[in-house]
């Protein structure tokens, strides 16, 4: 565990692709405060720089798989290190899988609350693809947003299911979810006056 990050509250953000867990990190970001953590950014930002193990990440990222465990455990840690300051931080699309949760929460400090947005694939897939118009991402193309919703689907849904018997999940139904970004982020707001 990490000394300097006691205390701290630590947010996981989870939703499948294009649910809408950026969209409302900057919102939170912008009324409460919190050191937002993209753990998507974290692996452009290695992939951009040109390293090799960038563009090991960038091929694994394009199949629509996911990148070994540790590696985004190690970026995340460092950057909270480097952020010990903040009151609180979101750690935004993450975790991936359950066994990714476990390793962050025993190395480096236990979540506080898991917040967890409900939209239905084909919406994501609508969403994305409009995204990726502007994006330019190299994930967001049709062929490799059907493989992230698979990956979401084995990997990720079961994370949900951990939260929830923890007793930490906050979930935002599908009718909200699906709505627009205010009307979301009026029902997220409702868990971080709490916290
Ligand atoms: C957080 C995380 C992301 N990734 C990969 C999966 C994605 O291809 C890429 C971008 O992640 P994100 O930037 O989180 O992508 P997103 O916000 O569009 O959400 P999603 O992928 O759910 O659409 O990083 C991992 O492989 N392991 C991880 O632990
Ligand atoms: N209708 C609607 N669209 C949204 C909402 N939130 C995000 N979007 C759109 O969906 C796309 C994906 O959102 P993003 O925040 O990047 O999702 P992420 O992949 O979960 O981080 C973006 O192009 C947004 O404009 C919402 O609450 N309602
Ligand atoms: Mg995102």
């Amino acid at each position: 565990m990490a000394a300097e990050l006691a205390g701290k509250k630590i947010i996981f953000i989870v939703g499948g692709p294009g649910s809408g867990k950026g969209t409302q990190c900057e919102r939170i970001v912008a009324k409460y405060g919190y050191c937002h953590l993209s753990s998507g950014d974290l692996l452009r930002a290695e992939v951009a720089s040109g390293s090799e193990r960038g563009q090991e990440l960038q091929e694994i990222m394009k199949r629509g798989e996911l990148v070994p465990l540790e590696t985004v455990l190690a970026m995340i840690r460092d950057k909270m290190l480097a952020n010990t300051d903040a009151k609180g931080f979101l750690i935004d699309g993450y975790p991936r899988e359950v066994d990714q949760g476990k390793q962050f929460e025993s190395s480096i400090a236990p979540a506080t609350s898991v917040l967890y947005l409900d939209v239905a694939t084909e919406t994501m897939v609508q969403r994305l693809i409009k995204r990726g118009q502007t994006s330019g991402r190299a994930d967001d193309n049709e062929e490799t947003i059907r493989a992230r919703l698979n990956t979401f689907e084995k990997a990720t849904a079961p994370v949900v299911d951990y939260y929830k018997q923890q007793g930490k999940l906050y979930e935002i139904e599908r009718a909200v979810a699906e709505s627009s970004p205010d009307e979301v982020f009026a029902k997220v707001c409702l868990l971080f006056d709490k916290l």
